[in-house]
């Protein structure tokens, strides 16, 4: 006879992904697509941050139903409200709001800056997180009490007949490290930094690849050098324009960035529960 206690299957805590990104969120928006489907399973969008107030992916955070809180931490105009201050400082306020959203995993989904030992410090639960700058640029949205259902207040908010849905609540205790991954549309040592796609393609016409790729990797100091979880080659077509590459790479990018993460959260997991 089965008793009680061998029957209660113990509900998994919603995992929580907080996401940086620099520009139109549309690797953000493939994470948010798969999050609690099969593809990236018992996981949430818990917060966006983005270094850019322009940034098209705040939006698709926003409009989500419940809406993702974000904030944005521009290292231009931080330096300009905090003067004195360097890009460590930066980084430092950075790491504090990613701490402060209380994430399982983090992924850089087109965060367009370099971070420094000062954000990975923090993160790996090396350093305590710095306090708020003399002049905090706007406080992120206050965590919503993520247990009620968001209150609707405007025209993009869920009417009250669909179902308000809830973020999954934090843990009491955060653990560390907490993992960061890094979408890259390159291969593994071939373009590391900004503009790896161009130069990509200046490469092909020059005869000097015939093909580049995508990668998800773990993110250390060392730029686009961290351990590959994933690679994925992608083809350069003779005739291709950089906007036919640019396409083929985000298709490919769109795939293998909720697979990354889901291969982050399986090994967390894994750790947990053993
Ligand atoms: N410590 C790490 N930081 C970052 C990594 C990493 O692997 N380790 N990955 C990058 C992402 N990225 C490429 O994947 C990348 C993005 C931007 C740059 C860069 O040179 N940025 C300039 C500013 C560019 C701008 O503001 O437009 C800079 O930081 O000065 C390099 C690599 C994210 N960070
Ligand atoms: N070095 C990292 C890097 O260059 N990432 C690039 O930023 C874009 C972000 O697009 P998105 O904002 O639409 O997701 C991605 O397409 C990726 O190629």
């Amino acid at each position: 006879m089965t008793t009680l206690h061998e029957t209660i299957v113990p509900t998994q805590r919603v995992r929580r992904i907080t996401v940086l990104i620099s520009g139109s969120g549309t690797n953000l928006q493939a994470l948010l697509d798969a999050a609690s489907t099969p593809r990236l399973p018992n996981a949430a969008i818990t917060y966006v941050l983005s270094s850019r107030s322009n940034a098209y992916g705040l939006t698709r955070a926003k409009t989500q139903n419940p809406p993702i809180p974000t904030s944005v931490c521009a290292l231009k105009t931080f330096l300009n409200r905090n003067p004195g201050s360097t890009r460590e400082h930066y980084d430092g306020e950075v790491a504090r709001q990613v701490l402060q959203s209380r994430p399982d995993i983090v992924v850089l989904a087109g965060w367009m800056h370099i971070l420094s030992d000062r954000f990975l410090e923090v993160l790996n639960g090396e350093k305590e997180a710095p306090p708020k700058p003399a002049l905090p640029p706007p406080e992120p949205k206050s965590l919503p009490n993520q247990t009620e259902p968001i209150p609707s207040n405007d025209s993009s908010s869920p009417t009250a007949e669909t179902e308000q849905k809830t973020l999954p609540s934090p843990p009491s205790t955060q653990h560390f490290p907490i993992p960061i991954i890094n979408l890259h549309p390159a291969l593994p040592g071939a373009f590391d930094g900004a503009n790896a796609i161009g130069r990509a393609f200046e490469a092909f016409q020059e005869g000097e690849v015939k093909n580049t790729g995508v990668m998800v990797h773990r993110v250390v100091a060392e730029v686009d050098r961290g351990e590959p979880l994933l690679v994925k080659d992608v083809e350069i077509k003779e005739g291709d324009t950089l906007e036919d590459l640019e396409a083929r790479i985000h298709q490919v990018e769109h795939e293998i960035i909720v697979d990354g993460a889901r291969i982050v959260l399986e090994e967390l997991e894994k750790e947990t529960s053993s």
